[in-house]
């Protein structure tokens, strides 16, 4: 089993309020017009990108004609319903201009800490990737009350990472990244280019909200990078203005603060992996494929499986057994049960002809495999 190709890359990269609704004079719809040719050149390099987009508060209410930001819950709900109409329609219409479709996801707590809408959102997260969909998520306001709210981006965002275990966590913001101080009360601070996600020193520097529109500040931002390197995504916090801020990340430039998982991106990843997901089937595997999983730290091609049962669709955590029913691995899937039935013991070069496409050579990659 060898599956030298890469998984695809998968970004999650999150738009700050303050940044997207230039301080809350409206969308900057140059900006989002500039982020989105850059996702698509991303797409291009085999970078799969999810937006999590905030704005829906701030834009709504400008159109509401509101100029400070209402106390009561419910009138922030009005203006997050209002907003989010606008903040929808300016990134179908920017992506609509490379021929790309978007899909609106509203996510709230619940929807995450429950086991079987976890697996829902990302399957329906993966599918529409698959599809070439770009998902621009944002929390769902208009239901979430106080206690149960995320409240700010980027602990969505990282969760978004998490659920879709994604390689890089990006937020883009209205400033150059992390100060050792913040900077609208002092500009002369340095930029931290680079620290431990779970470095203490970060805490004590970062501050709240300085715009007033945003709700998080600094301290959400490296909150979500520890609970991305949780899944092993590494976590960049960068200015959004900057002129091609996400093309020079995706050619191995360091703009803003990196913020990197403790253990590396890959033990980081397996470990998640090996906790946080249900299994939804089982594979059988022959001899050979159970050697070069153990052995090589090989893919799992089609090839080497006998038998797939259980009702998982693509990108669900399925186990790995050997014929005598041991198990000796988990993954996640690239087919789901039905064309996994259908290619088992095929070579990868026939997956094409025998399902009309092909997502993957692998059936699970090795990145997304955890030997157990
Ligand atoms: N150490 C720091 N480095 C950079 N910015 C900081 C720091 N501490 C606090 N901030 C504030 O965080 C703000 C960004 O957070 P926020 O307004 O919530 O942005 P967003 O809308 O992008 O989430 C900055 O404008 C800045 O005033
Ligand atoms: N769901 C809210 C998000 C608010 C929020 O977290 O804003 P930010 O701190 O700018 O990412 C909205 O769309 O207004």
């Amino acid at each position: 089993m060898s599956g030298d190709n890469k998984a695809p890359a998968r970004w999650v990269i999150k738009i700050g309020s303050a940044l997207l609704t230039n301080n809350g004079q409206g969308l900057d719809l140059v900006l989002m017009q500039a982020w989105v040719d850059q996702m698509v050149a991303l797409r291009g390099q085999g970078i799969e990108v999810v937006v999590v987009s905030s704005g829906a508060v701030a834009e709504g209410m400008r159109r509401l004609g509101w100029s400070s930001r209402p106390a009561s819950v419910h009138e922030l709900q009005a203006a997050a319903a209002v907003g989010q109409m606008g903040l929808v329609q300016a990134w179908e219409s920017r992506f609509q201009v490379h021929g790309l479709v978007t899909a609106q996801v509203l996510l709230t707590h619940d929807d995450l800490s429950d086991r079987t809408r976890y697996l829902n959102a990302r399957s329906t997260l993966v599918t529409l990737l698959g599809l070439n969909v770009v998902p621009v998520v944002n929390e769902n306001d208009t239901v979430v009350t106080d206690e149960i709210r995320f409240g700010d981006n980027d602990t969505l965002a990282a969760l978004v990472a998490n659920l879709v275990v994604a390689d890089r966590l990006v937020i883009l913001t209205d400033q150059s990244g992390v100060f050792e101080r913040d900077p609208r009360q002092d500009p002369g601070a340095p930029l931290i280019r680079e620290a431990q996600a779970s470095d203490p020193r970060l805490m004590e520097v970062a501050g709240d909200s300085g715009s007033g529109l945003g709700r998080g500040g600094m301290i959400t931002k490296i909150r979500a990078a520890r609970l991305a390197a949780r899944s092993g995504a590494r976590t960049t916090i960068a200015s959004g203005r900057s002129p091609e801020v996400l093309a020079a990340l995706a050619a191995g430039e360091a703009p803003g603060t990196t913020l990197l998982p403790d253990t590396s991106a890959y033990n980081a990843r397996k470990q998640w992996l090996a906790g946080h997901l249900q299994m939804r089937g089982r594979l059988v595997l022959d001899d050979g494929a159970v050697q070069r999983l153990r052995e090589a730290g090989s893919s799992l091609l089609p090839v080497g499986v006998v038998s797939a049962h259980g009702q998982f669709s693509r990108g669900e955590m399925v186990a790995c057994e050997d014929q005598q029913g041991r198990r000796i691995a988990c993954g996640l899937v690239n087919y789901d049960h039905e064309e996994a039935a259908l290619i088992c013991r095929k070579k990868s070069s026939e997956i094409q002809a025998i399902l009309g496409y092909m997502n993957e050579e692998e059936l699970i990659h090795r990145d997304n495999l955890v030997i157990l």
